[in-house]
């Protein structure tokens, strides 16, 4: 099947001589939700903007549905929905206007019905005649959300959809994107809150200084280069760990009350029950164990950590 979106080797050095993206390659699949992580400043706004057609590239190329975003601009724009990361939406004209307006602008044909919907699905219903103005900042980032797709696109871009909103928009944001996504809809977001791209993503990309570090489905990310973690609590606290558990990665915590064993989660044995038996033959006594998992956070820093 044909790629949403096929991106090559695609760089772009600003005029200030900047290089902002190095060669990127990614194939982004119809209906999946793509998460682009990555620290402030490391292309995942200028990567967007190029696919969307509002920053033109310096080299390589983007295809939307086949479409090449430079040669065949309007087609491949009239498949993409963006909200981006500002918030600008007109003042004066009523939520209502500000939405009808934004489908007519791809030559579509008025939808009052569509629009409806869009309105009520995001919560907006009772403010359609309330002029932007008079809107709260998270109504207007719902309006935002509302303009971007009532051309309906096939494809989403969300740049920061939650920076700075509450609890309520950003779970009612990832309900959205799942309905969306339901419907066909593919969408890459960008992202700092991690916890997000746990949330809703399919899979997550890393970007950083300009370069994707990595691309993979987050199941397979969290496999890969996750860790476990024991810690086990012990009845007596030790000074030293015993030469016999030298084989283990350990450490000693907590006053000599903890040790704290961490291991590979792609390994095909933990070593937990060598290690409890060692401890158990070294005479330590075991009062309590915990196992825990990195997190896709303890992941990330560590891969923008690598690639500095
Ligand atoms: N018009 C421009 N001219 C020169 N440099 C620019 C321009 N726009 C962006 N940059 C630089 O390109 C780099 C990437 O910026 P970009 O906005 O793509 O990052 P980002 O990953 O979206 O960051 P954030 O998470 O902070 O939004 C930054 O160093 C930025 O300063």
């Amino acid at each position: 099947m044909q790629p949403a979106i096929s991106i090559s080797e695609l760089s772009k050095v600003y005029d200030s001589g900047f290089t902002a993206l190095h060669g990127i390659d990614l194939e982004i699949m119809n209906g999946e939700i793509l998460a682009l992580l990555g620290p402030n400043g490391a292309g995942k706004t200028t990567l967007i903007s190029i696919i969307c057609g509002l920053v033109n590239p310096t080299s390589g190329s983007v295809r939307v549905q086949g479409h090449d975003i430079i040669r065949d601009y309007r087609a491949a724009r009239a498949l993409i929905g963006l909200v981006p990361q500002e918030l600008h939406v007109e003042t004066f004209e009523t939520v209502w206007d500000t939405v009808s307006y934004s489908r007519g602008l791809f030559g579509k044909k008025p939808n009052p019905a569509l629009v409806e919907r869009l309105l009520k699905d995001l919560s907006l219903w009772e403010k359609k005649d309330s002029k932007i103005l008079q809107l709260s900042g998270g109504m207007k980032r719902r309006v935002m959300i509302a303009k971007a797709l009532a051309h309906e696109p096939k494809i989403l871009f969300l740049d920061e959809p939650t920076a700075g909103v509450d609890v309520e928009l950003r779970k009612d944001m990832w309900n959205l994107v799942r309905r969306l996504r339901e419907d066909g809809v593919t969408i890459i977001l960008t992202t700092h809150y991690i916890e997000e791209a746990e949330e809703i993503a399919d899979r997550v990309g890393v970007i950083n200084k300009g370069r994707l570090i990595i691309v993979e489905e987050k199941a397979e990310l969290m496999r890969k280069l996750g860790k476990k973690q024991l810690t086990v609590e012990l009845n007596e606290a030790l000074e030293t760990l015993p030469e016999t558990l030298g084989r283990y990665d350990l450490k000693l915590e907590g006053g000599g009350e903890r040790i704290v064993y961490q291991y590979d989660t792609q390994g095909s044995r933990s070593g937990i029950g060598s290690l409890l038996a060692d401890l158990n033959r070294a005479g330590i006594s075991v009062k309590d164990i915990a196992t825990e998992q990195s997190s896709l956070e303890d992941i990330f820093v560590n891969l923008v950590e690598e690639s500095r």
